[in-house]
């Protein structure tokens, strides 16, 4: 197993997730990076020279798997748990899982099943009926030295799947609080 999934996977699903509204975000600039409700990949892509995207595993979950608010926000369905890691210029910005209920595979959209290394995000947001909701953020770091979270519901064809994302210590995220 990858590194990373074994650090950051279990990092991931204990986070405590509390709504947007309870974090003093607005007008921090690590909350113009959680509040994103367009593409993080694209926004990303505009800070480094080389966006990558390496898949670190993808397999079929049972939906007996699923917590009960994972449940909550896709559905009844097994999914496909896709995690990867996002680069900007060859260093890890970003751990991201995704839960892709089986039930969201249909029609135009089973060719996610296929992404490899293409982001989820450009074949999402290039899609006129995509949007996000239900957007949560957690700190899985300390307040003097943070480490941000955040997890939203992203829709396709009004299809589900859940989208959770570490912002790891070199992403751009950080760079005002460490006065770069
Ligand atoms: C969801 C987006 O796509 C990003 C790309 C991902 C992938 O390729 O698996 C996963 C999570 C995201 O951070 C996005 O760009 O907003």
């Amino acid at each position: 197993m990858s590194e990373f999934k074994q650090l950051y996977s279990p990092m991931l699903q204990s986070a405590k997730w509390y709504s947007v509204q309870s974090w003093a975000l607005e007008q921090t600039s690590h909350g113009a990076w959680l509040l994103e409700s367009e593409s993080l990949s694209r926004r990303l892509a505009q800070y480094c020279q080389h966006f990558t995207v390496a898949v670190l595993a993808q397999t079929i979950i049972s939906n007996d798997n699923l917590s009960v608010m994972e449940r909550q926000r896709v559905g009844d369905s097994d999914c496909l748990e896709r995690e990867v890691i996002l680069y900007g210029d060859q260093q890890p910005w970003v751990f991201a899982r995704t839960l892709i209920p089986m039930t969201t595979l249909s029609g135009k959209e089973q060719d996610l099943v296929d992404l490899g290394n293409s982001p989820l995000g450009y074949r999402v947001f290039n899609d006129k009926n995509s949007r996000r909701d239900a957007l949560e953020v957690a700190n899985l770091g300390t307040q003097q030295q943070p480490r941000w979270a955040r997890r939203s519901r992203l829709w396709i064809n009004d299809k589900p799947m859940l989208v959770a994302e570490l912002f790891l210590s070199q992403s751009p995220v950080y760079a005002k609080e460490k006065g770069c």
